[in-house]
């Protein structure tokens, strides 16, 4: 994804020329993405640059738009505006709110807002400014986080602009030579938009789309803004952020071309924190604001030759999925671990069982002087203790499983591009042998290309070259989270140990095996979900197997009907005779097309995994065109019983008059996560 931009400048009356150009003569010699004017609603330039990134947003995608430019060019205009003419911040909430109400996915759905000021190279929160000044933290994944700060979740958005207008009012400003509402610090507002499933099962669904929105301080001259003190060293502060964010462009810009700049993040806040919306991944908006002033040209050039130059910046942007997919033989070495523990405890109950016996047949004082003097809340505690170690365990053990597969998606990308590259090495090679056994001999270029200096290698070999690093970096990183967590599972597991002895030498055998018990149902009840979730994943497995396997049938079939038309029509032109075994044949070929039942199996499968395609397909497109009796048995899993109900409903009420009957067995697991409901319909139509 190449970031996109547009210019905003009061170039349409423009006649000002400078060392012989004009401004507009300036801009014109960039390749402009969009050209703006002063006379331009607001409106346009929030269509044209940030509207279409809201459905991303939503989708899960990371988005950035930054207001860039001298002081006074407009930058805060365009992103705040007035009250009259609301800028970008505004326009942008308020259709994404609206989007989200109008989503039909079955989601839960929580927005979550955060609005920062990077002052004097310090970071303070606009919406708690009593929270002092903020620090930057990386986290395990590296990712940038600012430690401390508030993040509030909100799901209206009268309630996200009051935020706003509060963090607007705490916002530094100041008036200077150039700018009467100077900003002296770069805004960040930050809105996460996630999504997620609302029944938990092993296919939840998490997306996390998050919007930047940043308005930057201007670049500042001393001569022009007159600043002092204060002032001019905030203007100091300023310049210096935007020329770290401009060595970033600088850098990320050749990035694409011959060899692998090295982008320096570090050296601002700025351009720490907008990382993935540089270089990373984020679908990114520059605007670019300049001043029509002749006293500003150098500036406007400056600012200009910046935002050619981000336009050539390539972001590689994915979605942020967090698909749980569990892994089977996870599943089975969970099964087998829960397994054991269950016949260690049940081996322990038969143990307590026989010294209960035993101890039947002791002496009454004995019994008594067994039985330890622990009162009730206490027993209730150590218990409790117990039930939730193995709770922190069984936590540990999926992050585990997660941490695995997020390992293996590591791999499997690094072994793509190593591929990519080993690909074509091969065919360079390949090239080469050919050109050499052409010639006999070796060619000037296939000298060069020994030594190193030979034909550009294509981008998309680089940028796996350089994704490789990271990749194993990543790698790393994972494995020592790993190692951590196996260590912590041990850890558990030895506490788990130790409170279980502490129980059998405080309590009598009768409370020992009671609890024992309990910890076995719990076990028990761990396995069997666990048992179902693996279930379920072969199932899911299977489906998608088959999936694949109509995909591919499709595209044949796909393939064949052009054949057969192709033929058909030169059968026809050439006025050739055709068997009639054939004619036959495609008589029945073009019966089943006209009827569209092959479609119509074909649709049948894939609507099965969203009940309310299946009810619209059903009241749509299937019932009315039914050619013949059919008993239609399908089977679905749906994610909640509304659906199940809207199905029903949908179908019962249209289809009334025809006999139409739907049998239904909803079976509904509720235990913890798991909820599904199965349902099978019968059609009959006559
Ligand atoms: N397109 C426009 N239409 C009307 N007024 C505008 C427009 N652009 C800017 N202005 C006005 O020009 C003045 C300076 O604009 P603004 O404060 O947005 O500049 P800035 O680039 O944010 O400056 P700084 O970097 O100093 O904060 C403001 O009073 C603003 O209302």
């Amino acid at each position: 994804t190449r970031w996109r931009g547009g210019y905003i400048g009061a170039v349409t009356r423009m006649g000002v020329r400078f060392r012989g150009v004009s401004v507009t003569e300036a801009i014109f010699s960039f390749k402009t993405s969009i050209l703006f004017t002063f006379y331009l609603f607001q409106e346009d330039v929030y269509v044209a640059t940030t509207k279409n990134l809201i459905d991303g947003v939503i989708a899960g995608y990371n988005a950035t738009v930054f207001a860039y430019g001298p002081t006074g060019a407009g930058k805060t205009y365009t992103m705040l505006g007035l009250d009259s003419e609301p800028g970008i911040y505004i326009r942008t909430l308020n259709d994404l709110f609206r989007a989200i109400e109008d989503t039909t996915e079955d989601l839960d759905c929580s927005v979550y807002m955060s609005y920062i000021e990077i002052y004097n190279e310090m970071i303070r929160d606009l919406l708690n400014p009593s929270s002092g000044y903020l620090e930057l933290r990386e986290d395990a994944k590296g990712e940038i986080r600012i430690a401390g700060i508030t993040e509030f979740s909100t799901c209206n958005a009268k309630e996200i602009m009051a935020l706003l207008t509060k963090g607007n009012k705490q916002r530094t400003q100041e008036s200077t030579a150039a700018n009467k509402t100077s900003s002296r610090s770069h805004a960040i507002l930050q809105v996460t938009v996630k999504q997620k499933s609302r029944v938990k099962d092993i296919n939840e669904e998490v997306r996390v789309g998050k919007l930047f929105m940043v308005d930057l301080a201007g670049t500042e001259r001393a001569s022009q803004t007159q600043n002092r003190g204060k002032r001019m060293k905030e203007g100091a502060h300023i310049n210096r952020s935007l020329l770290a964010l401009a060595n970033c462009i600088n850098a990320l810009s050749e990035k694409g071309g011959k060899g692998a700049q090295f982008v320096n993040y570090r050296d601002s806040k700025l351009t720490r924190l907008l990382k993935d919306a540089l270089g990373g991944n984020s679908r990114t908006v520059m605007i670019t604001h300049i001043s029509p002033a002749s006293t500003n040209f150098e500036e406007s050039r400056n600012t200009l030759v910046y935002a050619d130059k981000a336009k050539n910046i390539r972001n590689k942007v994915k979605r942020n999925l967090m698909n749980v997919s569990y892994h089977l033989a996870q599943y089975t070495r969970i099964i087998a671990d829960l397994r054991s523990e269950i016949d260690r405890l049940r081996a322990k109950i038969d143990q307590q069982s026989q010294e209960q016996q035993k101890g039947e047949k002791a002496d009454i004082p004995e019994i008594q002087a067994e039985v330890q003097q622990y009162s009730h809340g206490e027993l209730a505690l150590l218990q409790e203790q117990l039930l939730s170690a193995f709770r922190e365990q069984m936590e540990i053990r999926r992050s585990l499983m997660e941490l695995e597969n997020c390992n293996m998606e590591l791999h499997i990308d690094t072994s793509r591009h190593l591929l990519t590259i080993s690909d074509w090495e091969r065919d360079r090679a390949r090239a080469r042998r050919g050109r050499d056994e052409v010639t006999g001999e070796k060619t000037d270029r296939d000298k060069e290309e020994e030594q190193g200096s030979g034909p550009e290698e294509p981008q998309y070999v680089t940028a796996a070259r350089e994704e490789i690093g990271p990749l194993l970096a990543e790698q790393r990183k994972t494995m020592e989270l790993k190692r951590k967590l196996e260590e912590k599972l041990l850890n558990m597991k030895l506490k788990s140990s130790k409170i279980e002895e502490l129980l059998s030498k405080c309590i009598s055998n009768h409370e020992q095996r009671d609890i024992l018990t309990l910890l076995c149902k719990v076990h028990e009840l761990e396995l069997e979900k666990t048992e179902i979730q693996s279930a379920v994943l072969c199932k899911e497995n299977v489906l998608r197997a088959k999936d694949f396997i109509i995909q591919r049938h499709e595209q044949q079939r796909t393939l064949c009907d052009d054949i057969i038309h192709q033929q058909k029509a030169l059968i026809e032109d050439q006025g050739l005779c055709v068997p009639e075994e054939l004619q036959e044949l495609y008589s029945l070929y073009f019966c089943e097309l006209s009827d569209g039942s092959i479609d119509q199996i074909l649709n049948l499968h894939t609507f099965t995994t969203n009940p309310r395609a299946v009810s619209f397909y059903l009241i749509s497109s299937f019932l009315p065109h039914l050619p013949f009796p059919l008993i239609c048995f399908l089977n679905i899993h749906f994610k909640s019983l509304g659906s199940v109900r809207f199905l029903l409903f949908n179908c019962t009420h249209k289809y009334g008059g025809v006999r139409c009957s739907l049998y239904h067995f909803i079976l509904k697991i509720k235990r913890k996560s798991i909820t599904f409901v199965a349902l099978r319909i019968h059609l009959y139509l006559i």
